[in-house]
């Protein structure tokens, strides 16, 4: 092995300008707590994920004859990620970050971005969603009840972010990178055609634990690995209570059942000291209903591409 590599963040000093986060999380419990049995799991080594990504990405740009990437910054894990590998596959010139708070629980996380975007050395822009959305919800017909439902109105918000990112995409010959990894994709934990629509997800097969792996081998600040992961659509909303586990738990389901093949009850058996057969049963029967998210939308069959 070589000397370590340096990474885009390492001179840098990045201050947390968002709420404290909360401490000691279950999905900051080293993975060694996991139940008996599931220790043996293959889990992908950092340094390795960020050549295979950064080639992977070098090669989706090439491929495309695109000047560089797009990604939108929220301030938390899975997007600094991806803009940092973006950074070391094109260089910090190629990659524009693009900042969209859309209420008073975004401002800190977006103060947090454009921080993070700017120890990357990217060009980036902050735009403010919330005029677009209020016009939004005042044109749409009040049958839709768009302000008063989180998810849809947060699925609309998530819409309109895909939408400012496509449109920088356009016009400057970039793709737009999405930030989805592999346990919200199984999950369908992501808003079709909103975060989940991009050209190219360079996370997209890296479970969120093996992010948070990948996140300390780029040394990504300490504060950003830390946040409790969070769809953002309500105040202290996290992702652990809408899904009903950590994700050190949910991904060692998905790990035995979906690349593993294992059944609910073996499943079940294998986390019982961290969850119960119920969550599982829920985690999996999600994956299950959500293969839509994760499928081009179905037509007559006929005449092929
Ligand atoms: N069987 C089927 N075949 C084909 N299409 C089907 C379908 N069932 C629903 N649909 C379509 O899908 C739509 C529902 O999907 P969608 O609009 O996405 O909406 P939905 O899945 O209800 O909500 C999105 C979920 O993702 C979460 N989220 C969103 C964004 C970011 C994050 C994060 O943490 O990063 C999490 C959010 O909290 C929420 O739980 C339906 O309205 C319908 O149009
Ligand atoms: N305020 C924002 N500005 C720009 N992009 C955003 C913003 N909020 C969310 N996004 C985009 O949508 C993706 C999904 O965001 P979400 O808040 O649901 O959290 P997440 O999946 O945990 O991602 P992250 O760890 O990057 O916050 C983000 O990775 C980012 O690309």
């Amino acid at each position: 092995m070589g000397d370590p590599q340096p990474t885009a963040f390492e001179s840098e000093t990045v201050p947390d300008r968002s709420a404290a986060p909360a401490s000691g999380t279950a999905d900051q419990r080293d993975r060694a707590d996991l139940a008996d049995g599931t220790e043996s799991l293959d889990t992908p080594d950092p340094a390795a994920e960020r050549e295979r990504i950064r080639a992977f990405i070098q090669d989706a740009v090439a491929d495309a004859s695109a000047d560089g990437v797009v990604v939108n910054m929220s301030g938390g894990l899975d997007s600094t990620v991806t803009a940092a590998l973006a950074v070391e596959a094109l260089g910090a010139d190629r990659v524009y970050g693009l900042i969209l708070p859309c209420n008073k629980v975004g401002a800190p996380h977006a103060r947090d971005a454009e921080a993070l975007a700017d120890a990357l050395g990217i060009d980036h822009d902050t735009v403010h969603l919330q005029p677009l959305f209020a016009q939004f919800g005042a044109v749409a017909p009040d049958r839709f009840d768009l302000h008063d439902e989180p998810i849809r109105s947060g699925n609309a918000i998530a819409r309109l972010r895909m939408a400012v990112a496509y449109l920088a995409a356009n016009a400057t010959n970039r793709l737009v990178c999405g930030t989805t990894n592999r346990s919200e994709h199984l999950l369908g934990y992501v808003t079709k055609h909103g975060d989940g629509a991009a050209d190219l997800l360079p996370l997209g097969h890296l479970y969120k634990t093996d992010v948070r792996a990948l996140a300390e081998e780029l040394d990504v600040p300490a504060f950003v690995v830390e946040k409790p992961p969070t769809a953002g659509f309500l105040p202290g909303q996290r992702d652990a209570d809408d899904l009903g586990a950590p994700y050190d738990v949910i991904d060692t389901v998905l790990r035995l059942a979906v690349d593993r093949g294992l059944d609910a009850e073996t499943v079940a058996e294998r986390v019982a000291t961290e969850a119960d057969a119920e969550t599982v049963a829920e985690l999996l029967a999600r994956h299950r209903a959500t293969a839509h998210k994760r499928a081009p939308p179905p037509m007559p069959e006929g005449r092929g591409n």
